[in-house]
Order: structure tokens, then C-alpha cells, then sequence
């Protein structure tokens, strides 16, 4: 795990975070970048790989903020969804958006080591942990370093409080019926976020009636802006074309990164 760093204050940093690194893979974003809450602040932001309500168990490396980053385009056409989804009752909600590799290697690491499933209750019960990167549900080299990938739910306006999660609570399987999963405010997708089981594929036939209405929804609004589905996972998409195609970030998860903070 990084060692938490003060946004204010001179605290000690990472090594990887030496200003000197080469090119696009240092400490700040290129101008491209921008804050989402500065394009759209009506888009809800749930930064889950801030804290420790995720597959891992704990926050991830390089999120020092809850904050949602992405590129100029890609931030503008989520603004552009969300315009539509508001006339229906229906607002967005992020989950995870850039993802600093360093994010992605923390990730890695957690694989290899088959041993910690404090959380496989929840997110992945059904799959061997040795399968999660094979299976396609998280990515060595992830599009969310591009800058352009988010992961994203509905919500139905009015947007209910939600609580946080306290490690170390019972938990329950990501695609139990609604009501039994850990509690969000997002519309029933037919599973949870990051939920890696077959269920979550798009248009796995299984999921029918409301929950594939939500998915469809999702899909078509996104799709009329310019973003593109992981068909293994109802809550991930890129837009296209992507600014960065090939390119893997790596600076860190805060208003500090941005050449323009806010
Ligand atoms: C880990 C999950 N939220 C996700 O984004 N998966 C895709 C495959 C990725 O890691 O890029
Ligand atoms: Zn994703």
C-alpha cells in the first residue's frame, strides 16, 4: 500500500513519484486532463478504489483523493449522457475513472498473492482468484490509465444517502438479490459494481425485466455519446476515439496532478 500523502503538506514522497520521471509517465497529468466535477458537478462521484470497499480490502496505490479524472473529451461526453439522463429522473454516478498505473500493479500484486480473499465473499465468489485477470474482469495494462475509461452506474434522482463500509463487516455476494447486497443507491443492475462473475457480462441472458432495462439504458445513452462497452462488465466504458490510445499514466489521483486544478 502507498504511504498516504498530505495534499497540503511536505510529507515524505514515494519514489515514484520523483518529479524527474521521463515524459508522460510523471508526477502531472498533460493539460488534457481535467477534473470531472469541473465539467459536470451534477455527475455523482463514489470513488471506490479510495477506500476499502473494493475487491482488494483496502485503498489502492496513487489514489490520494476521491476524485474523478479523465480527459477533456471524455469528461464532456458523460456531461452530454448525463444532460439526457436528467430529463428521466436519472443521474450518473462514477465509480473509478483514470486509474494511475501504479493503481493497476497494486492490483497485480494482490493476485499473486492467492492467500488474501478477505473480500472474494462479496466480489468474486464464484471465480477462482487465479482466473480474475485470464476471465477479463481486471487488466494488467488497463484502458482507465488512458484516461479515458470510467466505470459508472444510474442512479434515480433523488439520490439516496448511502453508508460507508466498514472493513472487516459481513459480507454478501455482489449478485444476491438487491436487497441482501451491500447498499447503493444506483438502480438494480442485476449485480454490484466490480461484481467479477458471469452475471455482470452486459448481456448475459440471465438478467432480464428492470435490471436489463437499467443496463440498456446505460448502454445506449453512453453509446449516443460516444462511449464503448466492456462486454464483460455492464459498469466499464472508453470513449472513442481515445486522446491517449497508447499511452499509460501514471500520476497520481488528486486535484494536484491537473495542470489546472479546478
Ligand atoms: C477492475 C474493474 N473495475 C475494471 O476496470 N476492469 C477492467 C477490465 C480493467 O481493469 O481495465
Ligand atoms: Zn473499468
Amino acid at each position: 500500500m502507498e504511504p498516504s500523502v498530505s495534499e497540503g503538506g511536505a510529507s515524505a514522497r514515494h519514489p515514484q513519484d520523483d518529479a524527474s520521471r521521463p515524459g508522460r509517465n510523471g508526477r502531472k497529468a498533460p493539460p488534457e486532463f481535467v477534473a470531472l466535477r469541473s465539467v459536470d458537478p451534477t455527475i455523482l462521484q463514489e470513488m471506490r478504489y479510495f477506500t476499502p470497499h473494493n475487491f482488494v480490502g483496502e485503498r489502492i496505490d496513487g489514489y490520494r483523493q476521491p476524485v474523478c479524472l479523465l480527459t477533456r473529451p471524455a469528461a464532456r461526453a458523460l456531461h452530454t449522457a448525463q444532460r439526457k439522463l436528467l430529463r428521466q429522473g436519472y443521474s450518473l454516478k462514477v465509480y473509478d475513472c483514470y486509474r494511475p498505473q501504479r493503481a493497476v500493479d497494486h492490483f497485480v500484486r494482490w493476485a499473486k498473492d492467492l492467500d488474501d480473499e478477505r473480500m472474494k465473499r462479496e466480489f468474486y465468489p464464484r471465480v477462482d482468484k487465479s482466473r480474475l485477470f485470464e476471465d477479463g474482469y481486471i487488466a494488467e495494462k488497463s484502458g482507465h490509465s488512458r484516461g479515458s475509461t470510467v466505470d459508472l452506474t444510474l442512479v434515480r434522482l433523488p439520490a439516496k444517502p448511502t453508508r460507508p463500509y466498514v472493513p472487516g463487516e459481513p459480507l454478501t455476494p455482489c449478485y444476491a438479490p438487491r436487497g441482501e447486497r451491500f447498499p447503493d443507491n444506483s438502480v438494480d443492475m442485476g449485480t454490484g459494481y466490480d461484481c467479477f462473475d458471469t452475471l455482470s457480462h452486459t448481456d448475459d441472458p440471465r438478467v432480464q425485466g428492470k435490471q436489463r432495462a437499467h443496463r440498456q439504458l446505460l448502454k445506449e445513452t453512453l453509446a449516443q455519446a460516444g462511449l464503448v462497452n466492456l462486454p464483460e462488465e455492464w459498469w466499464h466504458y472508453t470513449y472513442k476515439p481515445e486522446p491517449f490510445p497508447d499511452t499509460y499514466f501514471d500520476f497520481p489521483v488528486s486535484y494536484r496532478s491537473l495542470s489546472s486544478p479546478r
